[in-house]
C-alpha cells in the first residue's frame, strides 16, 4: 500500500470523456500509473490508451506526467510531451480520453463531453460546447426552467428554441417575448395579457405571453431587463404556474415551461438592486453559458460552413485565404456577425471582405504573423504564423528564466527534450545557462 503524499499540492483529476467520463479521482498517493491495464492505479478503458500509459508524480511542490511511452502519446494543449507538470486547469488527452486537474477542494464537476457535433442548430465540436451540449442532453425533456447566459450573439435564442424542440413540449407553441424590445409599459400585458377596459386600448380580453405557451415553453429574452416591479409577479408564475392578467382579480394556472436568457451578469444586477435576488435564484437553478466564440476558434470552420450549407453553397464558396482570415479575429459579435460577414463575402464577393483585425490586434505582431503570410496557401501561411509564434514564445521564455533551461521546462510546462529540440530548430540553443 502507498503511503499519502503530505505535501502541500492537492490535485484531483476529473475525466473529461471516454467510456469513464464523469469519474473523479484524488492524487493524494504518491504515484498513480494510468492506463487500461487492470493493475494500473486509474484504469481507464480506453482502446486507443497503453496499458501503463502515464505515470503521475505527486511531490510536495509540483504534480508530474511522465509519458510511459505510450503508444498513441500523452498531449497538452495539442501538444506531445513526455513529461511535463501539471497543473490546476491543465487538459490532458491521452487516446481519445481528455482528463482535467482541478485543485482538490473544487467544486467543479466532470461534465462528460456529448459524442454531437450540434444541438438542434446549434453547432460546434470544441470542447467548450461538447460540454454545453452535455448540459443541454440533460436538461432538454426534464421539462424544468432554463437560465441561458452568454455574450451577445452566442446563440441563446437558438437553444432555447432547441431546449424546447427536444422536449415533451415540443408539439406545443414556442412564444418569444424580448424583454429589452418592448417599451416598459407594455411588458406586463405582453407577459401577463388584460381584461377588456383595464387600460386604454384594452378593447377585448388578451391572452398573455404565459398563457399562449399553455403546452409549450416562453422563451423570456433578455429577462434582466424586467422591470423591478413585475418582477415578484415573475416569481409567481415560476413558483406557481398561476399568472393574473392586468384588470383581473383571479389567477389562472398554466402549464408551461420557462427558458430565460441574458447576457448581463445578473448577478451583478442583484447587487446593483436592479434585479431580485429570490427571483435570480429561482432562475439560475439550471443554468447553461455559451461560450464566447475567441473562447473556442476552433468552431469557426465548422461555423462557417454551415453558414454556407444554410445558404445552398459548398465550402468551396470561400478561399483559405479568407477562411484564415476569418479564424483569426476574435468575433466581439460573436457567430452573428461571423455569420454576417460570411454572407456578405459570398454575395458580394471576396473584395467586400471588411476589415478584420486579428487576435489581439493593438499589440505588437508576432514575427510570424504578418499580412504577408496571408496570400500564402493556408497551410503554409499557418506553418509560418506557428514557427513565428515558437520563435517569439520560446525567447520571452528564455529572456524570462535567464537562459536557464530547466526553469524555462517548468513554466512553458514542456518537457525539457521537446524544449531543446524546439531551441535548436530556431537557433537558439546557444543560450542554454542551466
Ligand atoms: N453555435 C451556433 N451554431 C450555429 N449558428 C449559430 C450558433 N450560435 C449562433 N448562431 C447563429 O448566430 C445568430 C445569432 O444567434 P442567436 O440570435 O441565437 O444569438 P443570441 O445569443 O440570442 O443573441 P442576442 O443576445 O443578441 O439576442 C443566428 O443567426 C444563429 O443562427
Amino acid at each position: 500500500m502507498r503511503v499519502a503524499a503530505p505535501g502541500r499540492v492537492r490535485m484531483k483529476l476529473l475525466v473529461l470523456s471516454g467510456t469513464d467520463a464523469g469519474r473523479g479521482y484524488s492524487l493524494d498517493q504518491r504515484e498513480y500509473i494510468v492506463g487500461k491495464a487492470p493493475t494500473c492505479d486509474i484504469i481507464l478503458p480506453d482502446k486507443t490508451i497503453s496499458r501503463q500509459h502515464l505515470r503521475i508524480e505527486v511531490r510536495d511542490e509540483h504534480v508530474l506526467a511522465v509519458d510511459l511511452d505510450s503508444r498513441n502519446g500523452s498531449f497538452c494543449e495539442g501538444l506531445r510531451f513526455s513529461q511535463m507538470e501539471l497543473r490546476p486547469g491543465s487538459v490532458i488527452t491521452l487516446g481519445t480520453t481528455e482528463l482535467k486537474v482541478v485543485p482538490e477542494d473544487s467544486r467543479e464537476r466532470a461534465m462528460p463531453l456529448s459524442g454531437r457535433d450540434h444541438f438542434g442548430a446549434l453547432v460546434g465540436t470544441s470542447r467548450k460546447m461538447r460540454e454545453v451540449f452535455t448540459l443541454l442532453e440533460r436538461m432538454a425533456p426534464g421539462g424544468s426552467d432554463v437560465l441561458i447566459q452568454g455574450e451577445t450573439g452566442t446563440g441563446k435564442e437558438l437553444c432555447a428554441e432547441a431546449l424546447h424542440n427536444e422536449s415533451k413540449r415540443a408539439k406545443g407553441p414556442f412564444i418569444i417575448v424580448d424583454l429589452a424590445g418592448i417599451a416598459p409599459s407594455l411588458i406586463e400585458s405582453e407577459l401577463f395579457g388584460h381584461v377588456k377596459g383595464a387600460f386604454t386600448g384594452a378593447q377585448s380580453d388578451r391572452a398573455g405571453a404565459f398563457e399562449r405557451a399553455a403546452g409549450g415553453t416562453v422563451f423570456l429574452d433578455e429577462v434582466g431587463e424586467l422591470p423591478l416591479d413585475l418582477q415578484p409577479r415573475l416569481l409567481r408564475v415560476l413558483e406557481r404556474r398561476q399568472v393574473k392578467r392586468v384588470g383581473a382579480n383571479d389567477y389562472r394556472t398554466v402549464d408551461m415551461r420557462v427558458v430565460a436568457a441574458t447576457h448581463v451578469d445578473l448577478e451583478g444586477a442583484v447587487k446593483a438592486n436592479k434585479f431580485r435576488r429570490d427571483l435570480y435564484h429561482r432562475l439560475a437553478v439550471l443554468r447553461v453559458t455559451l461560450p464566447a466564440l475567441r473562447e473556442r476558434p476552433e468552431d469557426i470552420p465548422l461555423l462557417i460552413d454551415t453558414v454556407l450549407g444554410r445558404m445552398g453553397k459548398p465550402p468551396s464558396a470561400l478561399s483559405d485565404q479568407t477562411r484564415a482570415l476569418l479564424s483569426q479575429y476574435p468575433w466581439p459579435g460573436n457567430v452573428r456577425e461571423l455569420r454576417n460577414v460570411v454572407e456578405q463575402v459570398v454575395n458580394l464577393g471576396e473584395e467586400a471582405l471588411p476589415e478584420l483585425p486579428p487576435l489581439g490586434a493593438g499589440a505588437e505582431q508576432p514575427s510570424g504573423a504578418s499580412t504577408a503570410e496571408l496570400d500564402l496557401p493556408f497551410k503554409e501561411a499557418k506553418e509560418r504564423l506557428i514557427e513565428g509564434f515558437e520563435r517569439d514564445y520560446l525567447k520571452g521564455l528564455l529572456e524570462r528564466c535567464e537562459g536557464n533551461i530547466s526553469r524555462a521546462s517548468r513554466e512553458a510546462g514542456i518537457d525539457r527534450v521537446y524544449l531543446r529540440k524546439l531551441l535548436r530548430k530556431h537557433g537558439l540553443e546557444d543560450r542554454d545557462g542551466g
